[in-house]
């Protein structure tokens, strides 16, 4: 499996079940920091809620790049980020975990990476932090589906829904990436 590891960190998230509900924590500066090695202020936190086989991805800002923190707290996804630095040693590989409200994990996915989900429960509520702020001007989109990235996505029970900007998503090869 073409996987990259490198600067995705994968988090556990400070949540706790309880009877009845949930407490969730959000996770502190210093918990990120001693989890990804890195120091990040965040300036937008979006919330997104699709049904099972909607896949959106992937995504990139080549201004304003954004990192992202990524987590689900109802249902489940299996969420991918690669790699588009060109200098970097990881170029074109990918990272996929499956994120879900009941394994509370968080990824990481730094300034430099696409970002892409697929949900795979009935719906799914997808929340995430953003170290910059959108900048749709410079959004790309690649295909899910790029034969050169042939990412692993699973399989479902129902047809994957994108939406028109993800079916016309360019190919890997002739995409804009980032220099580094
Ligand atoms: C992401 C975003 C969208 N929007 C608006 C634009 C549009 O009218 C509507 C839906 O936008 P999109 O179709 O781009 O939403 P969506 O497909 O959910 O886009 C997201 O996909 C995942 C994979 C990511 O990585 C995110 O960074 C983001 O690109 O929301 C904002 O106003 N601010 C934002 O930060």
């Amino acid at each position: 499996m073409k996987n990259v590891t490198a600067r995705c960190s994968d988090i556990d998230a400070q949540s706790v079940w309880r009877c009845p509900g949930l407490f969730y924590g959000e996770l502190q500066p210093k918990a990120f920091e001693q989890a990804t090695g890195c120091k990040r202020d965040f300036v937008q936190d979006n919330h997104s809620r699709s049904r099972q086989g909607v896949l959106r991805g992937i995504h990139y800002q080549l201004e304003q790049p954004q990192g992202k923190l990524v987590r689900v707290v109802q249902g489940s996804v299996w969420d991918v980020a690669v790699d588009l630095r060109r200098d970097s040693a990881h170029f074109g590989q990918w990272v996929g975990v499956e994120l879900s409200a009941e394994n509370s994990r968080q990824l990481w996915v730094p300034e430099g990476f696409g970002h892409a989900f697929v949900v795979l429960s009935e719906t799914a509520d997808f929340l995430y932090k953003t170290t910059d702020y959108y900048h749709p001007e410079s959004e790309r989109c690649i295909r899910f589906d790029d034969p050169e990235l042939a990412i692993e996505w699973p399989e479902l029970p129902v047809e994957f829904s994108l939406s028109e900007k993800d079916q016309a998503g360019s190919t890997f090869s002739k995409a804009d990436v980032y220099k580094r």
